[in-house]
């Protein structure tokens, strides 16, 4: 029987070959880390094959270096009838120095599907901590203000 599991956490090094023409990781490497993580949280989650939605406030807050250590933890922060919301942090470090700082965080959502790439339902996550409960305030406000600003430039 699937027991639904949270987080996901990846850790490995920043490759000469993730490079972009200013020296440092290319910003599309570091998004698809994070949709890489975010997929395997949404599937341990859900226990189905998932597909992504929305990627949503996506932060480039200080930028990756090749070499560095990298870790992206992805957790589930809300979850809807077939939706997965998941907050992803990505953290960087020399290895030798072993000081991770944020680079990026951002919310990815995904619907779990049948074989027949049909919707289906996900266990209901409920938040305990504080910290989980602003989280899964962020994911529904960034899935409100995705969905609005999409109707907004449909109808205008
Ligand atoms: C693993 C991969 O990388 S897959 C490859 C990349 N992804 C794709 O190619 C997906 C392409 N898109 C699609 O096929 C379709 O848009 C689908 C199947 C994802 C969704 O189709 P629809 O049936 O129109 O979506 P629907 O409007 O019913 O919304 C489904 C869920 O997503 C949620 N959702 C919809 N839009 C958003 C948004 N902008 N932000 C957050 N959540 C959203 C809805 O609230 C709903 O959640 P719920 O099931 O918990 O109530």
């Amino acid at each position: 029987m699937h027991k639904p599991s949270r987080a996901v956490e990846f850790r490995f090094l920043a490759e000469p070959t993730d490079v972009n023409f200013g020296g440092k990781v290319h910003g599309g490497v570091v998004m698809k880390w994070i949709d890489q993580a975010a997929y395997a949280c949404a599937a341990g989650w859900s226990g189905k094959y998932c597909i992504t939605v929305s990627v949503g406030a996506i932060r480039f807050v200080r930028p990756v270096l090749v070499g560095n250590l990298v870790t992206v933890e992805a957790k589930v922060v809300h979850t809807g009838n077939s939706s997965m919301h998941i907050y992803v942090s990505v953290k960087a470090t020399d290895p030798k120095l072993s000081n991770p700082l944020e680079t990026n965080h951002c919310i990815i959502t995904f619907i779990a599907v049948d074989a027949d790439g049909d919707k289906v339902l996900v266990e209901a996550w409920e938040p305990k901590t504080k910290l989980d409960k602003r989280l899964q305030q962020y994911a529904i406000n960034m899935r409100d203000l995705s969905i609005e600003a999409e109707a907004k430039l449909n109808n205008s």
